[in-house]
Formats: structure tokens, C-alpha cells, sequence
């Protein structure tokens, strides 16, 4: 089956790679616009499998896999939706010509490794970041440390997310587990860690940023206002939008935005992830695709970031206003099961204003994203409380 997107005489065909939670509304909001979509992750029935028109199970590392994938289905567009993925053979695909990566391959190869984005960003375009070093080995880690990355300090694997190998250290005491914990937390061995100095932040942003074409078919660039979020053990509990900011912060995280949205270059949406005290901003890290803290625009915008992205890469005119003030809270695992079944959704959807949306991963772990819990509001205030209520309500069950 082909179909045509609107204005297109083409028919759209696009390939997910990575099929989670956030994968799910990307394939949705491509489907409203007469996209074919084609989930594939590393595990069956990953929750944009579910929507997809078709989907396989590949091991997305491995470049002879994801080749022969893409020979076999020609997509025109590639959706990297993971950082797990064999990014040499997307820049090889993308080579030939014939297949869209989306934004490209190359800021696909630079975000999904924390190295390469982090001296672009640090070095190249200078901006403002936490002091960093990358070790090879825990002696190289142990020297960077002392000559003056010091403590409190992140260590992480360089290919990971969701915090996965990622801890904070206080002392020496604790470098030697830090060290073990992200050489076996990453998704992917690069035989790499980075340790940051801790930046003391009054909070942290992500900024949403558009790169989509006008109407006289140049890229524009586009904000959403910033949305604050709550992280715990390098992962997002809750956030909401919009985080209040200094005129002159709001600025600076805009001019940062669009220099390394820029710098990467494509056409979709990015996460800008900003820290913020005061007026002064650092730059973090860029995810370039919706971000799951964007997930709570599925109820403040009338474009959430999943159509903006949508939208974005087929060179549709996008929208990023804010309609209403929401907040986002996780509903985590709680437990290890092979099947789940929910309790409290009743309870849940009593809590005024509030939405729920459960992935439909098949298996549950104690810190895995299970759901989110979704509120607006007033105030940020209100609907964070809102927010947390409800997620609080619902529980994961295994099911037998
Ligand atoms: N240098 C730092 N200073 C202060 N806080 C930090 C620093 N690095 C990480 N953090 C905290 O840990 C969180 C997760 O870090 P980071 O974004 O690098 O991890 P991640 O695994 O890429 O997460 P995700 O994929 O969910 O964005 C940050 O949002 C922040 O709260
Ligand atoms: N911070 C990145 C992020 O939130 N990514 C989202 O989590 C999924 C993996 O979840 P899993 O680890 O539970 O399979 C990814 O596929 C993506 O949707
Ligand atoms: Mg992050």
C-alpha cells in the first residue's frame, strides 16, 4: 500500500527506527497526514508497532540488519526514534541518495553519542556547558576528576539515555562503582565514559525547537515556550510547560537553541536541554526528535511535538503555540513482569482536567516508563499536583 500525502504527488512511506512511547505518536501524527509507517525496534510489540501498518524486529546495532531492512522496504523517510541504532549505516543509506534521513545523518551520529555533541557544541560553536572529559580507562576517569572536574560530578556512559549508567558522585568513594555502573548501563559499549562537573541550576529546560519550511521554502526556525522538568537517577518524572523564565534567560536558551538546531541542521524538531540559573544558561545535550518531556504538549499544544515533527520533516506549515498550561508525571513499572494489567485507571481519570495515555510496552520493569499522566490547569502548580495525582493513582500489575 502507498499513499500520497497532501500536496505531494508521491506517495510517503517512513521508517521508525525505535518503536517506544514516543515512536507511537510520531506514527500517529505521520499517519494523519497519509504517511505508511513501519515500526521497528529490537522487541516485538513495541508500542508504535502497535499503530504501525507493518513492523519487524531487527537488532538496530547491527548495520548489516538495518541495511538489508531498508533495501527491502525503500522507505523515503528514516525517523531515528532511539540512540541505540548502527548510525554508520544510516550515513551510508543516506549517501546513496535515494532515502531521507530524518533530520540527517550526521546530527543523528553526533547526538546519539554524547562526544561528538558535546565538542560540537563546547568547541565548536562555543557555548556555554558543564566542565567535561572523556576516560577510556578508570585511571584516565581518576586523573580527569582530580585535575579539576571535581566533585560532585555525572558520570556517563557516552552512547545512552534515560539515564541509563548515569550517577552522580560525591567523593572518590563512590568513582570506582560510578565507573562500573556506566560500562554496563549504556545501550551500546563505546568503551567511553564522560564525567561532568555538576551545574548547580535553578532548573532545567527542554526548549522545543521547529527547523521547518515557510511558505517561501526556507527553513525558519521555530520555539515552544520552554517546558521545566523534574528528573530523577538521570530520568524525567515530571514536567510541565511553561516554565516561567527571565526575559534574558529566555533569550540566551532561544540563541542556543538555534545555533546548534542550526549547526545539525535538517528539517524536524529537536529537545533542547538547557540548564538555568538566573540569567546564565548551559547547554546539556540535544535529542534530534521529540523528547519525552514534550510528551505533556500532547495536552497544552494544539501541535503537539509529535505533529510538529510530523509536519516538519514533510515541509507542512507548523504551529508551536501554547494553548493551555499542563504537566506531565510518569507512571513507572514499580515492578519486574513479563505481562502487565493496570489498576486505578478510574480513580485516576477522576482527577479533573487529567488524561492518561499507557504505552502498551508487554513488559514491565521496576524503573521502566510505563505511562504518563497527563493535566492542565490554571497554574503550573495546579496542574503538576493534578498530574501527580493521578499517575499516583494507577499501579502495574502483573497479570497472569
Ligand atoms: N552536568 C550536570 N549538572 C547537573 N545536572 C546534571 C548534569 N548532567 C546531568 N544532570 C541531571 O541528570 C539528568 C539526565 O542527564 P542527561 O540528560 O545527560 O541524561 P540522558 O540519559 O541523556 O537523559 P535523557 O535521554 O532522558 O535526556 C539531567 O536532566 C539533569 O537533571
Ligand atoms: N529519553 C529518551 C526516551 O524517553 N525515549 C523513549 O523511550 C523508549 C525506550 O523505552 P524503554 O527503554 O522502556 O524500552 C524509546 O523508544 C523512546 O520512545
Ligand atoms: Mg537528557
Amino acid at each position: 500500500m502507498r499513499i500520497g500525502t497532501p500536496g505531494s504527488l508521491t506517495a510517503t512511506k517512513a521508517m521508525l527506527l525505535g518503536s517506544g512511547e514516543l515512536g507511537k505518536e510520531v506514527a500517529i501524527s505521520l499517519q494523519r497526514f497519509g504517511v505508511e509507517v513501519i515500526a521497528v525496534d529490537r522487541y516485538p510489540h513495541a508500542p508504535a508497532m502497535q499503530v504501525a501498518h507493518r513492523s519487524h524486529v531487527i537488532d538496530m546495532t547491527d548495520a548489516a540488519a538495518v541495511k538489508s531492512l531498508i533495501a527491502a522496504e525503500k522507505p523515503d523517510f528514516i525517523v531515528p526514534e532511539i540512540e541505540a541504532i548502527a548510525t554508520a549505516a544510516l550515513a551510508e543509506i543516506e549517501a546513496e541518495g535515494e532515502v531521507k534521513i530524518v533530520p540527517n545523518a550526521r546530527a543523528i551520529q553526533l547526538t546519539m553519542n554524547r562526544e561528538g555533541i558535546r565538542q560540537m557544541a563546547a568547541e565548536e560553536l562555543g557555548l556555554p556547558t558543564s566542565k567535561y572529559a572523556f576516560a577510556e580507562t578508570f585511571e584516565q576517569l581518576q586523573a580527569a576528576v582530580a585535575d579539576g572536574i571535581g566533585y560532585p560530578c555525572f558520570i556517563k556512559p557516552t552512547m545512552s539515555s534515560s539515564g541509563k549508567g548515569q550517577s552522580m558522585v560525591k567523593s572518590a568513594d563512590d568513582l570506582q562503582s560510578a565507573w562500573d555502573y556506566a560500562k554496563a548501563g549504556g545501550r551500546t559499549d563505546t568503551g567511553k565514559v564522560i564525567v561532568e562537573a555538576k551545574i548547580e541550576f535553578d532548573f532545567e529546560i527542554t526548549l522545543l525547537t521547529v527547523r521547518a519550511l515557510n511558505a517561501e521554502g526556507l527553513v525558519e526556525t521555530h520555539f515552544c515556550e520552554p517546558i521545566g522538568h523534574v528528573q530523577e537517577n538521570g530520568d524525567y518524572r515530571e514536567s510541565w510547560q511553561p516554565q516561567a523564565m527571565s526575559e534574558n534567560a529566555i533569550q540566551l536558551s532561544q540563541q542556543i537553541a538555534a545555533k546548534v538546531t542550526e549547526a545539525l541542521g535538517g528539517l524536524g524538531l529537536f529537545g533542547v536541554e538547557l540548564f538555568v540559573q538566573g540569567d546564565q544558561v548551559w547547554f546539556s545535550e540535544v535529542s534530534p526528535r521529540p523528547h519525552d518531556t514534550g510528551m505533556v504538549t500532547m495536552v497544552s499544544q494544539r501541535q503537539t511535538e509529535f505533529d510538529l515533527h510530523a509536519r516538519a520533516i514533510l515541509g507542512l506549515p507548523v504551529d508551536t503555540a501554547l494553548l493551555k498550561v499542563a504537566a506531565s508525571a510518569v507512571i513507572l513499572g514499580g515492578i519486574n513482569a513479563k505481562a502487565v494489567m493496570f489498576q486505578g485507571l478510574e480513580q485516576a481519570l477522576n482527577v479533573a482536567e487529567t488524561d492518561v495515555r499507557l504505552f502498551g510496552k508487554p513488559e514491565a520493569f521496576v524503573a521502566r516508563r510505563m505511562g504518563v499522566a497527563l493535566a492542565t490547569a490554571e497554574s503550573v502548580v495546579e496542574a503538576r499536583a493534578k498530574a501527580v495525582k493521578a499517575a499516583s493513582l494507577i499501579t502495574v500489575l502483573e497479570a497472569s
